[in-house]
């Protein structure tokens, strides 16, 4: 038989504690009564009720205000507990704040004693299906990160074995290694394998955005501290309160936001751009980027100071080219995700040809590189069920087909056009997207505009 769940019944009646008391008694709960404010706030810290039945105007003081800061003290004590308000007849105005204030329902007394059991049941099944929620959602997040991080080679098992042991303690962590090898999976597993897992996990991309516009999207701004503040924003330092903040492509930040953030780092007080109070947050830091930091030191563009209170510990991600024998394998698991790009929905196969190819290749732009060129060989097989090396971009022979397969109108031999242009800038700038959109002479964002537009993402 399951264990009687324990309520906690609060009310300063001991007549109506006793009557109430056993009715709960003999419909098979637990109870355990508390008669006054103190003892009922020491009851609630010292077991985990899932429910309490709480009168608000309770001793010492018997004031209804008193009584909605105690609920509300309660509520953010243990957000998932669920308290149901008994109040005296006429006090519905008070029930209707309680409620706004987080309870979960109330009661007018005389209380029906059906009523009672109907409203105590239906909460205590809402706290078992919550918590039954969260915990498959934790499993759920656990389990995928596991799942989409592919991989057997040596190299790639020590690097997230390294991940894994430092992700329990809030040691900073600095993610290396070239475009597209996994850096933010990385990031996310350490999250999800570290006690803040249930907080947020907030990305910021260093290089996608100007310095002005990366500052107040880093430390926020207040209403009106320059032209479109048209309201507060919290900043992304004050979302990932109580999670981890992955700052990507560190190493494109200005010398100058290197300074803010060291110093948000270092006392975890923050200004918001406009403010004049700072506002403190406790996040873990984990860093990325595929730059050479140690050269950037000797060169002067990345500060000593910020570089060592980030890199903690370090973990590099080998290329492709280092995990050779994980190219099978990554292979599939792409074309496993890409499945419902093909006519059928089934995944492509590789023929051994196409393998043989895969190996051949160097893969500059690294996983990244694999996904997309799977996707498109999995699209330009058609109904064919094994890959084929002519359906591979850099075998030769899928570039010229791409060409005229654009049509005939003007229009559509420029967007071939623009295409290939795209193609080769990021071949060239090995995926890095900030160093191709200024090869092309176009922002980050509008390359990113036409990546989507033409599936190159
Ligand atoms: N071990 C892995 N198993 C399966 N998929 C992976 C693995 N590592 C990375 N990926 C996938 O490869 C792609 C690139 O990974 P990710 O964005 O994490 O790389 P990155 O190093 O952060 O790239 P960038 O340097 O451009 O920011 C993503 O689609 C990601 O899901």
């Amino acid at each position: 038989m399951a264990p009687a769940q324990p309520l906690l019944l609060v009310d300063d009646d001991a007549a109506f504690r006793k009557v109430y008391g056993s009715l709960l008694r003999d419909a098979g709960y637990e109870v355990v009564e508390a008669g006054d404010r103190p003892s009922a706030r020491a009851a609630f810290d010292a077991r985990d009720f899932p429910l309490v039945l709480l009168d608000l105007m309770l001793p010492p003081d018997g004031s209804v205000s008193a009584g909605l800061e105690g609920l509300a003290a309660l509520l953010e004590a243990r957000p998932g507990a669920k308290v149901i308000v008994v109040s005296g007849a006429g006090d519905t105005r008070h029930s209707l704040e309680a409620i706004r204030l987080g309870a979960h329902d109330f009661l007018t007394k005389p209380v029906d004693p059906d009523v009672l059991l109907v409203v105590v049941q239906r909460a205590l099944a809402r706290v078992t299906l919550e918590r039954r929620v969260e915990t498959l959602r934790t499993s759920l997040e656990r389990a995928s990160a596991d799942a989409a991080m592919v991989g057997q080679s040596a190299a790639f098992l020590a690097a997230v074995s390294l991940a894994e042991r430092v992700a329990a303690s809030d040691l900073p962590v600095l993610v290396t290694g070239e475009n597209g090898t996994g850096k933010e999976l990385l990031a996310r597993t350490v999250h999800l394998k570290s006690r803040r897992h249930a907080g947020p996990f907030i990305p910021v991309n260093c290089g996608a955005l100007p310095e002005t516009l990366l500052e107040s999207a880093l430390f926020g701004h207040v209403k009106g501290s320059f032209t479109g503040a048209t309201k507060d924003h919290r900043g992304l330092f004050a979302e990932a309160d109580g999670g981890t903040l992955f700052l990507d492509e560190l190493g494109d930040m200005t010398p100058s936001l290197q300074v803010k953030v060291l110093r948000a780092l270092e006392t975890g007080d923050l200004l918001p751009v406009g403010a004049d109070r700072p506002v403190h947050v406790d996040v873990r830091l984990v860093t990325a980027t595929h730059r050479d930091l140690g050269r950037m030191l000797q060169e002067g563009t990345f500060r000593e100071d910020l570089y060592w209170r980030v890199k903690g510990v370090e973990v590099r991600l080998p290329p492709l080219r280092e995990r050779a024998s994980d190219l099978p394998l990554l292979a599939k698991h792409f074309l496993n995700q890409c499945a419902h790009l093909c006519p059928d929905g089934r995944a492509r196969l590789l023929s051994d040809a196409a393998a043989e190819a895969l190996a051949a290749h160097g893969w500059p732009g690294n996983l990244r590189e694999l996904r997309h060129e799977m996707q498109r060989a999995s699209v330009l097989a058609g109904e064919r069920r094994e890959l084929q090396p002519e359906d591979l971009s850099f075998t030769g022979s899928e570039r010229p087909r791409a060409s005229t397969s654009g049509g005939t109108t003007l229009a559509a031999k420029v967007e071939a056009l623009e295409r290939r242009e795209i193609e080769s800038a990021l071949e060239r700038c090995h995926n890095n997207r900030t160093h191709t959109a200024e090869a092309l002479g176009l922002s980050r964002q509008g390359l990113l505009k036409k990546l989507e537009r033409y599936g190159l993402t």
